[in-house]
Parts: structure tokens; sequence; C-alpha cells
């Protein structure tokens, strides 16, 4: 047997065991009681016959029939009793496998393993088959291991009849198991073939029923086009399990016209000896159930084997997940993590997202100062998500480092770095939970804690529209994922799912690095200001790294670096870019001109130049073009390369998901 085959083998029978050791004792021991009983109960039948032809008395036949009796019953009990051992071994089984499965993806740290296509169709594999291939393994060996000791037995009263007809049963069935086991790795290879079609039939599926893709779908009349795609993407999967069925149905047939075609011979033989006197009646009767009883265990054998087989296969993709080992190198000793005193500094940092992408960051330095806040700016693409994802070491840079105090992040452990980091990010979670597990999230440590919950959501500025909801916070947001009798659900509006992710980030009450990218995008303006100062003040002296396409709120950080190609085209503060004139201070004019009135002047900004978040209410409810405070109609022309998708359509986010 080959080696990873027999790796394999015994990998399941230790999960077995350590899953149920009684239980799988119990199996076993059932599994062979089960087996013998067909082959006991044919020579009890022949001796009873045999007694009877001889004319023996009560004394020889009672104790022949009570011994059926027993078997009779046995064989009528002993399969419950074998399934019911066998469903609870299956079910910790599953738990088992599940444990270790999810246990295994939580020990990637980084996002590359997520984002590779090949990863996923084994992930999902894995956990298809770590439902069923684990115990259709166990169960396909105790099944063997049962019809085993049937044929054996019955291997032994044919011998004893006609040793000829065993050599033709046996011989007869090699081609069967050979074809079946051919069967199985092509059925396997199919699976693998299929995945991706299957990946993408699920995502059709998905956006046909998603309540967050339902809204375009009904505007753009996407319904068919995508039922269609969906359809193509089944009818695909159907031809390739097709024309293996096909396969499978000729050699089966063939298989099966055999197996008769040598029963059959067998019959004829036996009644013709017993007419000439050479076999006694008995010998007929336990030579009928002997060769049905060798086939139907060789028929078992095969089919179990074939299925066992396959099932092993489709374990090879459980293993592969669970011995994947983590996709970024966590140190055997990783360095300690102190908290932050000097500043995090990357230095000459490339990267890409994989050798086939181009290089998004280009040589990039940057010093951020312990205690300061820098803001990164740039237009869409320029790399700035990028810089946040290494920050939290999501991803190492290919060349490069991103030192905490000295240390790279590198020889760090990646979760002892994220208890360090708070973050709001992008595209930030919108969880089917309750508002307050929404929340909760942010700090599990945390418990129970109701009030630091209700503090956090006050700070976000969330708290009131929490406690008007039907079951304040435990209400569940979502539509769709509450209990089944139970329609008070809510959907929160975009700006009110960023305030919750705000929310959230408020639990980590002591983090070293504060993290921002793009907090406010989907905030109206009052919000939007209420937001900013709160993040000021929540900011205080803590490091952070703000990325805004809005430059009014960017504009008191301690540094503000522009991002263009994956490279810093220029850096200083606010006061400074202005006056070099450079991209910042076009960029940053542009957004003014589209916010003030022809001939006035100001600046979105300026109204803030105290920085101390108090100024910006000095625009007051009306600013001198009529828009709203905080306001910058300029952004789309500015920072988002004229497409402005996230300050547009802040919940476009939650539809690529
Ligand atoms: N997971 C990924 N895999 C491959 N490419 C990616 C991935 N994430 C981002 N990119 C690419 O990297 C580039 C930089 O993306 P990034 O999100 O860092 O830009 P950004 O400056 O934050 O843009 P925006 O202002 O639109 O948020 C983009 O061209 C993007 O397509």
């Amino acid at each position: 047997m080959a080696g990873p085959t027999s790796r394999r083998i015994r990998a399941v029978a230790a999960l077995a065991w350590q899953a149920n050791p009684a239980a799988t004792t119990g199996a076993v021991i059932l599994g062979v009681c089960a087996g013998l009983a067909p082959v006991v109960t044919a020579w009890l039948t022949k001796l009873v016959l045999d007694a009877l032809a001889r004319g023996d008395g009560a004394a020889r036949l009672v104790p022949l029939a009570a011994g059926l009796a027993v078997t009779g019953l046995a064989v009528i009990v002993l399969p419950h009793v074998a399934d019911y051992a066998q469903a609870q071994l299956r079910r910790d089984l599953r738990l088992l496998i599940y444990d270790r499965l999810f246990r295994a993806v939580n020990t990637h740290p980084g996002l590359s393993r997520f984002e590779n296509p090949s990863f996923h169709d084994t992930l999902r594999l894995a956990y298809e088959s770590s439902n069923n291939a684990p115990d259709r393994l166990v169960v396909g060996t105790l099944m063997i291991g049962q019809a085993v000791i049937t044929l054996s037995g019955f291997v032994v009263t044919l011998l004893a009849v006609n040793w000829i007809m065993v050599a033709v049963i046996v011989v007869a069935a090699l081609p069967s198991v050979r074809i079946q086991l051919v069967l199985s790795r092509e059925r396997a290879e199919m699976m693998w073939d299929i995945t991706p079609a299957m990946r993408r039939q699920i995502f059709y599926g998905d956006l046909l029923t998603r309540p967050e893709a339902a809204k375009e779908v009904r505007l753009f009349g996407l319904g068919d086009h995508l039922r269609g795609r969906m359809l193509r993407e089944v009818r695909g999967i159907n031809r390739a399990e097709r024309d293996l069925d096909r396969r499978t149905l000729r050699s089966q047939g063939v298989m099966a016209l055999l197996g008769s075609a040598v029963a059959g011979g067998g019959l004829l033989w036996a009644i013709l000896s017993a007419a000439s006197g050479g076999i006694t009646v008995g010998d007929v009767t336990v030579f009928v159930a002997a060769v049905a009883g060798v086939q139907g265990a060789l028929t078992t054998i095969v089919g179990q084997w074939a299925d066992a087989h396959n099932a092993l296969l489709m374990f090879g993709h459980y293993t592969q997940v669970v011995e994947a080992g983590p996709d970024l190198p966590v140190p055997a000793d990783p360095a300690p993590l102190p908290a932050l005193r000097e500043g995090i500094d990357l230095r000459d940092v490339w990267f890409r997202y994989s050798h086939e992408h181009p290089w998004i960051l280009r040589g990039v330095d940057l010093f951020i100062p312990a205690g300061r806040t820098v803001a990164l700016v740039g237009v869409n693409g320029a790399g700035k998500s990028t810089i946040v994802k290494l920050l939290c070491r999501l991803y190492d840079p290919e060349r490069g480092h991103v030192r905490w105090d000295g240390v790279d992040l590198r020889d760090t452990d990646p979760s002892r770095l994220r208890e360090r980091i708070g973050a709001v990010f992008q595209d930030y979670m919108e969880y089917d939970l309750s508002a307050a597990d929404n929340i909760r999230l942010g700090d599990l440590k945390a418990g129970d804690d109701r009030g630091r919950v209700q503090d956090s959501a006050r700070q976000a500025g969330i708290h009131d529209a929490l406690t008007a909801l039907p079951r304040g916070y435990d209400t569940m947001l979502s539509r769709i994922f509450g209990d089944r009798d139970d329609q008070s659900g809510v959907a929160l509006s975009g700006g009110q799912w960023q305030r919750l992710a705000l929310a959230r980030a408020f639990m980590r009450r002591r983090q070293d690095l504060l993290i921002l990218d793009e907090p406010s995008s989907g905030l109206d303006a009052e919000a939007e200001h209420e937001v900013h100062t709160s993040l000021r003040r929540y900011r205080g002296d803590r490091t952070s790294v703000l990325i805004s396409h809005r430059l009014g709120t960017v504009r008191d950080a301690d540094l503000i670096v522009v991002l263009s190609g994956g490279q810093i085209i220029e850096r200083g503060t606010h006061e400074e870019l202005m006056a070099a004139g450079g991209e910042y201070a076009r960029l940053f004019t542009l957004q003014a001109s589209g916010y003030d009135s022809p001939g006035d002047g100001r600046s979105p900004g300026d109204g803030r130049s105290s920085g101390d978040g108090r100024a910006q209410e000095a625009e007051g409810p009306g600013s001198p073009d009529g828009s709203p405070p905080g306001r910058e109609p300029g952004a789309e022309a500015g920072l988002t390369d004229g497409d402005s998708p996230r300050t547009a359509t802040p919940n476009t986010r939650s539809a690529g998901r």
C-alpha cells in the first residue's frame, strides 16, 4: 500500500479512537459478531437438514434448532446495535474533525492563503470531506472487516463442498476490484475538477439570494443573467458527473453479468451432483448460501473498498489543510513586543500580493513616531491600505523591513502584535449578530461588560440609535439570521454600520497603534464632524495612522504622507505641503474649490486650522455655498480619481464580500 494511503488510514484510525474509544471498540466487536452470524446460520441449517434426512431424534434436533433461533435473533438485532454504535462514532468523529480543521485554519495568521484559489478549493473539499470522509472510512473499514469474516467462513464452507467453485468466484471478482478502484480515483479527480465550477455556482446562487445584493440585482435587472450563469456552471458539473456515472454503470453491468453466470453455473452443478447422490441436500443448501454469501461479501468488500479509497483521497484534502502550517513564518521563539516607545519604521519596503501581481509598494521609507498621528493620502490604488496590512503583519514585505521599536515584525508572533493594535478597516465587517455582540467582538476579554459596550457605542455616536432598536442592544442586526418566529431583526444604514465598526475598535482601550482606514467615509456631515472630534480625543497621544480621502480630516495630522504608484512622493505637515505647492496642495485646492463659493477663498480645512476639533463647528450649519458643514463635494474631483466610490456609496463594500 502506498505510503500516503497507509498514513491516512492510520490517521483516521487514530482519530476514531480519540473521538470515542468505547464506540470504536463496540463497533469492532459488533462488526465481528455480525460478520460471523450468517456463516453460523448456514452451518446450523445444513446440520438440521442433514439430521432430518438421517431421521435423528429430538435430542439432536432441539439444540440445533435453539442455536438457529439464537443466531437468527443475532442476525436481526446485531445490525441495529452496530448502526447505533457507528452513528455515535460518526457524530463524535465529525466534531473532532471540524475542531481540528478550523483550528488549522486559524493557525494561518496572514491573508495570502485565503486569497489563493487552489487553497480555497482544498479547504472547501476538506470541509466537505470532513463531514463524511472519515466516517465513510471508519464505517467502510468495519463493514469490510465484517464482510471478510463472512467471506472467510463461507470460503471454508465452500472448500469443503467444491474447491473449484471458490477459485472461480474469487478469480471472477478480481477485475471488479480493479475497476472499482479506478472508478473511485476518477471520482476523486472529478470532484477536484468541478470544485471551481461549484464555487462559482454557489457565488451566483448567493448573489441571487443575499439581501445585500438584491437591490442591485433588481435595479440592473441581473436576475436572469446571473441565473443563466449559475445554470451554466450546474450543467458543466452535471456533465462531468454523468460521464463518470455512465462509465460506472457500464462496468458494473459487466460485473453483474459475470457474477450471475458464475452463480448460475454453480447452482446447476450442485443440483446435478445432489441428483446423482454425490452430495447431500444439506450440502446443496449450504452451497447455495455460501455462493450467495461469498458473492455478497465480495461485493461489499469491493464496493466499500472503493468508497473507502475515494474517502481516503478526499480525506487527503483535510490532511493537506491540517498539515499546511502557518502561511507566515512564526518564529519558535518570538521576540517580545513591549509597548511602543520610539516608533514603527518601514525601511525600503517592497511588496506585491504574489509573484504574478505587480509591485504595489516600491521602496517605501516611512517612520511613524510613537504618540503621533501620521496620515496617508493618495489616489485609489496608491497602496495606502496595503501599508496598513503590512503594519498588522497580515503579509510580510518581499523586500525591506517593518520594525516596531527596532524589532522586525517577522521576528514577532502576529497574534501578540495584533493585541497591540486597534483598527477600523475600510472594508469593516458587518456581523449578522446582535448589536451588543457586534461591538463586544472588539475585545472578547471584556466578556459580558455591557457598560463598556455602551461606552464604546456612545463614543462612536451610535448609542441612541441602538437603544431605539426593537430589542435595544440585543436586537439582531440581520433580517435573515434571527429566530424563525422573531421578525425584530433590523438592517442598519451604511453610516450606522460604520459607527458600529468604530465602537468595536473603541472597545480596545490600551492599544499602542490605532489604525483608521477611511473611518468616516459613510457618515453624514454632522456625524463625520462628531466622529472626528471623538477620534481626535480618543487618539490623544496614541500612535495613529489615518487614511482619508477627505483632506480636511487629515490636516491636523503630525505628518501627512502622499503616496503615488506605491512610492512616497511628498511628506510634511499640512502647512509645509501647502507651502510646497506640490500634489497635496493641488488636490487640497481642488477639493476646496468644489466646496467654496466662487471668489470666497475659504477652504474646507480653514475653519479647522486650530486642529482641536472645535474649529470645524465654526463653519456653522450653512457653509458658504450652502453645503452642510464638514461636507467636501470636491472629493469627487480629488483623491478618488474621479470615481469616489467610498464617499458616494459607502455600502457598496458589502456587495463585494
Ligand atoms: N488582496 C489583493 N490581491 C491582489 N491585489 C490587491 C489586493 N489588495 C489590493 N490589491 C491591489 O493593490 C493596489 C493597492 O491597493 P490598496 O488597497 O492598498 O490601495 P489604496 O491606496 O488603499 O486605495 P483606495 O484609496 O482605493 O482604498 C491596488 O491596485 C489593488 O488592486
